[in-house]
């Protein structure tokens, strides 16, 4: 083993027998003191399907390290969900979870000296929030995902947890009834593993294993498919050659393996999340990686699958067609990845893909064909404007005009919002408002999923836009800008919107504004006080006096340096 294991700190020497002593008793023996120690991030927990499996993948961890001949030691992390706690005031510690994640991380590795570590999550901020611990840690790691959910069946159709926010839309408009509303519940989530579409938690494990934090093809695995398993015990052994060869994640979280991840995350229809999170991530290992760079790329990168939200399919059938490495080949061979950028494996990314074809088997179309994609450019657009003059995040996916300009509906929450779609008092034409939802604002930057399915069950999709200084779910889709900064709370123009302004949604032109004369702006902002904070004590309280701006990643130690 390289002798510059850090866990010599508290293994090595005699003034180390007392630590010795207690490593003893969990199970360490005479022969044991000279092997790296890895820790096990466990992510395990019974609150959401996403992360109910983990503790069995946990076990094969430590299995995997210990005949890798390593010694694992495993400790908590916690998980909220996302979807259960969507649309109430327990969503405002959704965000805030993925900086406790990365900090209890951080803490036990740090604080025990160990020599690598081997996260597994599965809720949605467990995959930044493990990258942002690894990126700050720079020790031979590797992350296991929990693993997708398997669609839902009813009536023929596969569902999602997405259905059944979509359902209440529909429920609402007279669409469908009771009964139905009631099979939706029952039936949309089957199993354990994370939302089943291309939403957030699929979309982050595919972007960490595109950045080679995590093995080929692993990150698009049901969770209860032995598959996954195996796949966690293979990634033990990778990490134990990774200690012996020392393979820092400095050397996997590259510039090109962000730009990497933000190609596929676009061929993919990912999330919004992702913008905020790979700003996190990069912040954390001192990638310079800003806003502007996902409209570069999405200027040149098509999206190339037919999954949900917007399209038809699931993680699973992304599987069976072949996985992420499937389209970072069709990337690579078209000139947009960086086929150097190293992967934990030891591999690089081209060497990964050697033997995956340059293009999906024609008889499936989960991957469209390079030269018939689902959208000739990416669906996440960085706007900017009056509105928005750090940066905001559409996305476009599932819509039919990308440039709309409408009347103001100005919502101070995001329950006014979703009580004024549910009761019809919204109509076409309408630019829902919702503000004070911001990282500092909600505070915690809420997910919209309530009030975006609500407008696409309502069948207004196409007609009525919403913006908003709070976050998206990977649900969501529809003519929706999110991330507006600066947010509400620290007096961005979001703030000075009244009811019946005209905003002008403009796409194509990457434009957020607001229709209002300089002079008007000038006389209102002299107007706008700062709202009382929500929180003065507790984590929300700590959060809101770190917390940056959505268009640097929602950190909490930027304003620290
Ligand atoms: C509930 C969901 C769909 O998992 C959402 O939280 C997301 O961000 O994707
Ligand atoms: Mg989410």
């Amino acid at each position: 083993m390289p002798d510059n294991r850090r866990s010599q700190n508290i293994t090595q020497g005699i003034q180390r027998t007392p630590s010795r002593a207690m490593l003893r008793a969990v199970g360490f023996g005479d022969d044991d003191f000279t092997k790296p120690i890895v820790g096990v991030a466990n992510g395990y927990s019974t609150l959401t399907p996403c992360n109910k499996g983990l503790n069995d993948l946990a076990l094969r961890a430590e299995a995997g390290l210990k005949e890798a001949n390593a010694m694992p030691q495993v400790f908590g992390t916690i998980t909220v969900s996302d979807g259960i706690s969507m649309g109430t005031e327990g969503m405002k510690y959704s965000l805030v979870s993925r900086e406790v994640i990365a900090d209890s991380i951080e803490v036990v590795c740090n604080a025990q000296s160990m020599d690598g570590v081997l996260a597994i999550g599965g809720c949605d901020k467990n995959m930044p929030g493990a990258a942002i611990a690894i990126a700050r840690l720079n020790i031979p790691a590797v992350f296991v995902y929990g693993g997708t959910i398997k669609p839902g069946h009813h009536n023929g159709q596969d569902l999602t947890v997405v259905s059944a926010f979509e359902a209440v839309g529909q429920y609402s408009a007279g669409k469908i009834d009771k009964e139905e509303l009631t099979n939706i519940e029952r039936f949309s989530c089957p199993g354990a593993g994370s939302c089943g579409g291309m939403y957030t938690a699929n979309t982050m494990s595919s972007a960490l294993e595109v950045m080679g934090l995590s093995l080929p093809y692993s990150s698009t695995m049901a969770a209860e498919d032995a598959e996954k398993a195996e796949s966690t015990e293979k990634s033990a052994r990778v990490l134990v050659e990774a200690i012996k060869k020392q393979i820092l994640p400095s050397q996997l979280l590259t510039r090109k393996a962000f730009e990497n991840a933000i190609a596929v995350i676009m061929a993919i229809g990912g999330s919004t999340n992702a913008i905020l999170h790979l700003l996190a991530i990069a912040r954390s290992i001192g990638v310079d990686l800003s806003i502007d760079d996902f409209e570069t790329i999405r200027g040149k990168v098509p999206v190339l699958c037919d999954l949900k939200p917007s399209g038809r399919y699931v993680a699973t059938d992304l599987h069976r067609a072949g996985g992420i490495p499937q389209v970072m080949k069709m990337l690579l061979v078209n000139g947009l990845l960086h086929g150097d950028a190293l992967t934990v494996t030891g591999q690089t990314i081209a060497e990964v893909l050697a033997d995956v074809p340059d293009a999906p088997p024609t008889n499936q179309d989960v991957i469209r064909p390079w030269d018939n994609p689902m959208y000739a450019q990416g669906h996440l657009a960085i706007l900017k404007g009056n509105l928005a003059t750090e940066g905001a995040v559409a996305k476009i996916s599932g819509v039919k005009q990308s440039k709309m300009t409408g009347s103001a509906r100005v919502f101070e929450s995001e329950e006014d919002c979703l009580d004024a779609i549910l009761a019809g008092k919204i109509q076409a034409g309408d630019i829902l408002v919702v503000r004070y939802e911001g990282p500092k604002g909600g505070p915690g930057m809420r997910e919209m999923l309530a009030p975006t399915s609500a407008i696409i069950g309502a069948g207004l999709g196409d007609s009525v836009g919403l913006i908003t200084d709070g976050r998206f779910s990977g649900g969501t889709y529809g003519l929706v800008v999110g991330h507006v900064a600066p947010e509400a709370a620290v007096g961005g123009t979001i703030a000075l919107v009244q009811e019946g302004d005209s905003i002008t949604i403009d796409v194509a032109a990457r434009s957020l504004h607001l229709n209002c004369s300089e002079e008007e702006l000038a006389q209102r902002r002299a107007n706008w006080q700062p709202p009382k904070p929500r929180y003065t004590t507790g984590v929300l309280a700590k959060y809101v006096k770190l917390v940056s701006s959505s268009s640097l990643g929602a950190v909490t130690d930027l304003e620290l340096t």
